[in-house]
Order: C-alpha cells, then structure tokens, then sequence
C-alpha cells in the first residue's frame, strides 16, 4: 500500500523527509566469507554520504550492489520510498535512474564531446544538445563540445564524465574513487566543482574513498567501514573527534598510545591520572591521543612545567627527529619512562635539536580511553 509520503509529489515538505537513498542489512558474501555484512545506510536527497574505509572492506562491493550489478545474499535497497531490491525483486540496472561515476571513468574515445555526454539521453535531438549544451556550459568546457576526448586533458575528461553521469538527472551518483587519478593540483577544483553540481541538482551521493581528508571534504555524512561493518556514522566532525575505538583514531591520522591499567575507574600513566568511567578495575586501557593535542615545555634545569587540570603531569623525553612538512613540523621524542616514541606536531616551524631534552603534556580533553583489545 502506498503511504502519504510516496504519494506527495517531490519537492514538498512530506517528500523531502523520505531518503532518497535506503539500504537495509545488505549481506554479500565470497567463498563463505561476509565482505558486506549487515550494512545499513540512508541518504536524502542533496546529501553526501562517504563510505571511508581501508582496501578490502567491501565498500565498492556494496556500491555494486547498489548499482545492480551485483546481487546481494540479503538485505533491501529501497529508492524514494520504494523497494527496487531485494533478493525475490529486481528492477534491473538501467532502470534504477542511478548515475555512476568511477576513477576510469573511460569517455568513448570515437564519440566527440557532445556524443559522450548524450549518450544516455532519451528524447529528441533538439532536448538532448540542449541538456548537452547546458551541462558543458556549467563543467565550464562548451568550446570542447565537439572535440574528442583524446584532445582534453585528464582534468577535462573527468569533467566531460562528470557531465555525462548528470546528463540524464539520476536521482543517485554512486562514486567509487573517482578524483584518485588526478594530480593534486587539479583534484581540489574539481571536487569543490563536482559538489556544487551535485548539490545543485539534489543529487543524493554516495562515495567510496579510502582517503579520510577526501571523505572530511567532501562528505556531509561519513560512514566508516571495517571487515564488512560500518563501524561509526556521523557528520565529519563527529566521526573525527568521537571516535569509535583505537582504529577509528588511526584511520584519520597518526595516533599516541599510552599503555594503563584503571583502579577505581583511573587510569594511572606518566602523564597523570586519566578518568575510565565505568570501566571494571584491572581492565587493560589504551589511553589514545593524536600529535597536535601534545604540548611541549622546556626543560629547566632538569625540572618541566607544574601540573596543570586541563594538561595534567608532564613526561620528560628526547627529540630523535624533526622534520619540516610544509603547514607543520613533526617531532618524535623518545620517552624516559619506557623508551618508546611519541609523535607531537607543531604549527609552521619548530625545529630542535636532536638530543634536546624537553617536556610534554597532552590535552586530557582531546584524549580517548578504550578498552585494550589484543
Ligand atoms: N567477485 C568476487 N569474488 C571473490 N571475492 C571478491 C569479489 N569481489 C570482491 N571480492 C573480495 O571482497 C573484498 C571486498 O572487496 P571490495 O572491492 O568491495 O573492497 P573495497 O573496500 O572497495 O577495496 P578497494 O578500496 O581496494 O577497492 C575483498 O577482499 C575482495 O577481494
């Protein structure tokens, strides 16, 4: 039976709160192994959602599915409120209104620039060079229209498939890493451009990156995948600065791990006293920490800077290197209390001597304990 929602037309109040996009507990699996496993998302139109995760963790897989051109073992796809699959009901590939975009994106190299981006259109010649016309003119590349693809550079191209995977107004663009073959320099601009389009047109999206800075830029939602999972889903800042566990840290950047058994819900290490909520006396925790929320003191005469709520206790240690990377430096210390390296970055230059001795306290509010699981 049809609900009210379905039957609003698109645009108004009711419509817009039904996801553009619904998957329900897909379940793929290869040779007895589940790389899609239980996953579950949604998407509204005009969103970005970006599955971000390492190789191997079953994201392009569940974009396929997605696509319809793989089958899944279980679960539900659903489009503006309706079913389109499931593992009884199919509606075939080229009939899901779907656009794809993939990083060989592959123009038709004996179609001219024009023939590329009409090639999925229906309707007459007129309707269709007028859409061609419009599309090149907003990808900025009309005095390419009847051009070749061989004549464009990497950029154009990925612009011209740009174009061609909008042409027909899909209701959804699935992106499997699709900025990856191009340089730097080019792949900003034409992320930022790609976006606005998108957006533009209330696309719905769902991206496939193993980049965290591609998926921070880009994504208004970030599900992070591991082993077939989604592990955490939320608005970047979230993901970013409430991570999951000790993998969700690493997976954005580099990551400080302080060792620590809890007695009476504290954890004790060099840096001070850490608080583990809830966590059951004896219970082995990792205390987590990323190298910017490191500060670092000098050493005076052998004596560091007083303890401090917000900074707790400082840890002396010895700089083995520092390194320049262009908006920051890095510096690694190796720790007196158990000799292993710290990581601490520092804006613009700061470069001291290897061997200097320095003290380091960590910003206890930008540190996360969780359990140690090994
Ligand atoms: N047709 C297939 N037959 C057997 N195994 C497959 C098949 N397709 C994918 N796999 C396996 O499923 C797992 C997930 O693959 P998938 O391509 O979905 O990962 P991914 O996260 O997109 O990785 P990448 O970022 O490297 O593309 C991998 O271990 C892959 O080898």
């Amino acid at each position: 039976m049809q609900t009210e929602t379905q039957r609003s037309s698109s645009g108004n109040t009711l419509a817009s709160r039904v996801p553009r996009l619904e998957i329900r507990h897909l379940v793929r699996q290869f040779d007895g192994r589940p790389v899609v496993d239980d996953v579950s998302l949604s998407i509204m139109p005009g969103q970005v959602t970006c599955l971000l995760g390492p190789s191997g963790c079953g994201k392009s897989t569940t974009l396929r599915m997605i696509a319809g051109v793989e089958m899944q073992d279980s679960g539900e796809i659903w489009v503006d409120g309706k079913l389109i699959c499931d593992t009884v009901f199919r509606v075939p590939p080229e009939r899901r209104q779907i656009g794809l975009m993939f990083q060989d994106f592959a123009l038709f190299p004996h179609l001219s620039v024009a023939g590329n981006v009409a090639y999925g259109l229906r309707g007459g010649k007129d309707e269709k060079r007028a859409r061609v016309v419009e599309l090149l003119e907003r990808v900025d590349l009309l005095q390419f229209i009847d051009g070749y693809p061989h004549q464009l550079s990497g950029g154009e191209q990925q612009r011209v498939a740009l174009a061609r995977a909008l042409a027909p107004r899909p209701r959804i663009m699935l992106m499997d890493e699709p900025f990856s073959g191009l340089d730097n320099r080019l792949r900003d601009g034409i992320r930022d451009e790609t976006l606005g389009l998108l957006k533009e047109e209330d696309t719905a999206v769902l991206l496939v990156t193993h980049e965290p800075e591609e998926a921070m830029r880009m994504a208004d939602e970030i599900a992070l995948m591991r082993d077939g999972r989604i592990v955490q889903q939320g608005a970047p800042y979230n993901v970013y600065t409430r991570p999951v566990d000790r993998a969700a840290v690493s997976f954005f950047s580099d990551a400080n791990v302080l060792n620590a058994q809890v007695n009476g819900a504290l954890a004790q290490t060099p840096f001070g006293q850490f608080l583990a909520p809830g966590v059951p006396d004896g219970t082995n925790v990792d205390i987590v920490f990323r190298p910017q929320h490191v500060k670092i003191d000098f050493d005076r005469a052998g004596v560091g800077p007083l303890p401090t709520p917000t900074d707790g206790v400082a840890a002396r240690g010895t700089v083995v290197r520092a390194r320049f990377m262009g908006h920051e430096s890095l510096v690694e210390f190796r720790m007196d209390f158990d000799d292993k390296i710290l990581k601490v970055t520092v804006p613009n230059v700061f470069l001291p001597a290897e061997g200097r001795v320095m003290w380091l306290t960590i910003r206890r509010d930008r540190c996360f304990v969780f359990p140690t699981s090994r």
